[in-house]
């Protein structure tokens, strides 16, 4: 092997510069040439391709968001972009690929290795953490930090007003940036979408919490919630309790960028470093995962079937401490 190239791909989530680097100087320390592919896939389709050396990754480490850019491509979908995609690679040298993404990227790295060969290995960039054998991805300290920021800053203005707030966080279908932000800013009660969410019961706690002359509450509502975003949970709990008065703010795209945390930028470091490693031994369609602070390879199939489950003894320590 002698040229790789590496992308981002998906959402954007903080630490992708740090993982870019990371695959970089490996390679290149490794005696390998690098290609930076532009916009994920869709870059990779119209070969919009740039030579990386050490210096072209400098001074990224602290920086949000990708250097690379990212995309969301449609065209990568079907068997006839994916095959102009390949062309290019093939015309360029490239030979294997590390894809910094999330679930559906790693399902776009499988094929084009089932229809074209090129050695695919994949690192966990997303904010939601969401993917299966990996005890965190990239991204999801920094934006649970910066969700838990937020909410202090809520608090302060929430207990001067005695006021009920609730707080819509990301994670698409999972609850893990809901739950770490919920234990983080001593939120009242957390809801995700792996539990069933009990309207009458969270009403029944507000009450307790009045009665107990709370200054003021704060719920955590993940986005992908079963009974629904921040906004249809407050009209449901408006309906039978107004005791307090009710704000809702949804975190939204902040939670997506800033300066990834020293945690993210160690994780992508030793993730990118480790993707290198795996395609010089020849691995192929698998993710770099961190277990029990060890780097493990996941297949991609089961890395992007379905997620970690939330751990249950912190979502009843939110209802303990609260
Ligand atoms: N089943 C698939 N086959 C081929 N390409 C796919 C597939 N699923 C996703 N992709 C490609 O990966 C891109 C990123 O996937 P997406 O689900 O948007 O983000 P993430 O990788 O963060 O989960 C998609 O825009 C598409 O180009
Ligand atoms: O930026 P968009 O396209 O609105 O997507 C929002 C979604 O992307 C995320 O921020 C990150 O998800 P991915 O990493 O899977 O792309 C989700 O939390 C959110 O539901
Ligand atoms: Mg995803």
């Amino acid at each position: 092997m002698k040229k790789i190239a590496v992308m981002t791909s998906g959402g954007d989530a903080p630490g992708m510069n740090a993982g870019i680097r990371a695959v970089t100087r490996t390679a290149l320390q490794k005696g390998l040439e690098v290609v930076g592919i532009y916009r994920g896939y869709q870059g990779m389709i119209e070969g919009d391709f740039i030579p990386l050396d050490r210096f072209r990754v400098s001074n990224i480490i602290q920086r949000g968001g990708t250097f690379l850019k990212t995309a969301r491509s449609e065209e990568f979908r079907t068997v006839e972009g994916r095959a102009k995609a390949a062309a290019h690679l093939k015309k360029e040298g490239i030979e294997a690929l590390v894809v910094i993404g999330g679930d559906g990227s790693f399902r776009g790295a499988a094929a084009l290795h089932a229809e074209h060969g090129i050695q695919v290995v994949g690192c966990p960039g997303t904010i939601d953490n969401d993917l299966y054998g990996t005890d965190y991805t990239i991204g999801y300290d920094t934006a649970v930090n910066t969700a838990v920021q937020a909410i202090d800053q809520i608090r302060d203005t929430a207990d001067s007003h005695n006021r009920l707030f609730f707080v819509e966080v990301m994670g698409r279908d999972a609850g893990f940036i809901a739950l770490r932000t919920g234990l983080a800013s001593g939120a009242e009660s957390v809801l995700v979408p792996e539990t069933t969410t009990y309207i009458d019961e969270l009403i029944t706690k507000l009450e307790e919490g009045r009665k107990l002359k709370k200054a003021s509450a704060i719920i955590i509502v993940a986005e992908g919630d079963d009974e629904g975003g921040a906004l249809d949970i407050a009209k449901k709990v408006n309906e039978k309790f107004d005791a307090w008065e009710t704000k809702v703010t949804v975190l939204g795209h902040i939670q997506r960028g800033g300066s990834p945390t020293a945690f993210d930028r160690i994780l992508a470091s030793r993730m990118g470093n480790s993707a290198v490693e795996a395609l010089l031994k020849g691995s192929t369609n698998v993710m770099i995962g961190q277990r029990n602070n060890e780097m493990v390879e996941v297949p991609f199939t089961q890395a992007s079937k379905h997620h970690e489950t939330l751990n249950p003894h912190l979502l009843e320590l939110v209802e303990i401490l609260s």
